[in-house]
């Protein structure tokens, strides 16, 4: 791999006994891993687990299978995967994830909360937080929001908010060089100096997003000193914050730099290239309830007949009750996590779940609702076989073998949803959305 002079001079220096390893790994393949999701239902067991992760494998999973497509799994390098590791929220935290497209923190973060507290996924590029609102479709949590904002127009609806905030940015990229050697003629001697100051200004945001006694982790997928530890240490120099010294396990290596903050090299740790650090805030936690937000306004909520509908809904076909504020836009149902600040003004990708549509007297179900339900959870389904499955993912219609009532089914595959469909007369109808259709 032909990498510029000026960076393997700035690592010679660097790494100085190491560098020659360091060097020769770019000649080696990039390491590919996934995660489980342990959201869904239908669990599976993979060969090749990474050391000390609840969900971590080595290997590729393909766009087709699937395990990717009814959001069993997520495609993530591993050292990318031990950012979410050292974030670790607990159950019923409010969790922002700063920049986080396409997802890989953000659905990591979700395994964790398990479908309590919230967490708000924010991507400031429009397209970018699209492909993030699909890949939490079909991660199927419940509890998320997707905002399109800049950070500073996000600090203004979320002062003080967050018990943890994940800021995962852009860098240079060094660390996904062998990954995506597209990267490298990016690369100039400044680069890392001028993502440095961007990063500074986007975690002076974070914080005032922190709420007292709150958790931030800011990790890169860079090599720089002038990012990372620099980064870090100016953090600890102007912010009230103490580090929170991570372990370095299994080829992480502890950062001399900046001791307590970890970098990853191929080298040495089993994937790309990675740095993390943990603080803490200083300040002295305070209740949620002090602090103040604007509540959602109560004119979102559903009519009379759009209740009657959703009851109508929920009674025949779900066998759990979902916890959170529902709220209208026009004729589509959304479940919103609970303890949410009135977000209008913000541009939002996903509101939440999308649970339906209002249609003439009767309600229908999302693909999304179909994808965030396990088939415990609902009082009917079709289970398809592997042939059936891949017929439905390319849009045509399902012969059904037995006979089934007219009406909505969920749709599941191995045990895991995969949206929702109307069966009619011996048919199938096919729901898929159009745009996610694709032949094997
Ligand atoms: C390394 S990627 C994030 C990867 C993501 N955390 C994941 O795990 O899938 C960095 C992201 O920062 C976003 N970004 C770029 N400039 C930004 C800015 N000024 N403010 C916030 N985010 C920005 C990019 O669009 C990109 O999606």
């Amino acid at each position: 791999m032909s990498l510029p002079q000026a960076f393997i001079e700035k690592y010679k220096k660097l790494l100085k006994e190491d560098y020659h390893d360091f060097l020769a790994s770019f000649d080696q393949p990039p390491v590919a891993g996934f995660r489980s999701n342990p959201l869904k239902e239908g669990q599976m067991s993979f060969e090749h687990p990474i050391a000390d992760t609840n969900w971590g494998y080595y290997g590729k999973v393909s766009g087709k299978s699937i395990e990717h497509v009814t959001g069993l799994v997520y495609s993530q390098e591993p050292a990318a995967q031990m950012v979410g590791q050292v974030a670790h929220p607990k159950p019923g935290m409010k969790v922002l994830d700063l920049a986080a497209a396409p997802g890989g923190k953000t659905t990591h973060l979700l395994s964790y909360l398990n479908n309590t507290g919230l967490l708000v996924s924010n991507e400031i590029n429009a397209k970018r937080s699209h492909v993030l609102a699909e890949n939490v479709e079909r991660f199927g949590a419940r509890n998320v929001i997707v905002t399109n904002e800049s950070t500073e127009r996000l600090a203004k609806v979320f002062p003080s908010f967050f018990d943890l905030i994940v800021f995962d940015g852009p860098c240079s990229g060094e660390g996904m060089f062998r990954k995506d050697p597209k990267a490298i003629p990016y690369w100039h001697e400044d680069y890392p100096k001028e993502l440095a100051s961007l990063q500074k200004t986007i975690l002076s945001d974070a914080l005032a997003m922190l709420a007292p006694g709150g958790q931030l982790v800011y990790s890169t997928c860079t090599w720089s000193p002038e990012e990372n530890e620099e980064v870090a240490t100016w953090l600890l120099e102007h912010k009230e914050l103490a580090l929170v010294p991570i372990q370095a396990s299994h080829g992480m290596t502890n950062s001399h730099l900046l001791p307590g903050t970890v970098r990853m090299y191929p080298h040495l740790f089993k994937g790309e290239g990675q740095f993390i650090a943990k603080f803490k805030d200083l300040r002295e936690p305070v209740k949620t309830s002090k602090i103040s937000l604007k509540k959602v306004p109560k004119k979102t909520s559903l009519t009379k007949e759009q209740d009657n509908l959703w009851q109508a809904f929920c009674q025949k076909h779900l066998a759990v009750t979902l916890q959170g504020q529902y709220q209208t836009f026009g004729d589509h149902l959304y479940l919103l996590p609970e303890g949410l600040p009135n977000l209008s003004g913000l541009r939002i990708t996903r509101n939440g779940l999308h649970l339906g549509t209002f249609k003439k007297k009767r309600f229908e179900p999302s693909f999304a609702l179909g994808m965030a339900l396990k088939p415990s959870e609902v009082i009917q389904y079709i289970e398809m076989d592997i042939e059936q499955f891949e017929r439905y993912v390319a849009g045509h219609q399902i012969p059904l073998k037995t006979t089934y009532p007219n009406g909505w089914y969920q749709v599941v595959i191995k045990g895991n949803g995969l949206g929702f469909a109307k069966v009619v007369g011996d048919q199938l109808k096919n729901a898929y959305p159009k745009g996610l259709r694709f032949y094997s």
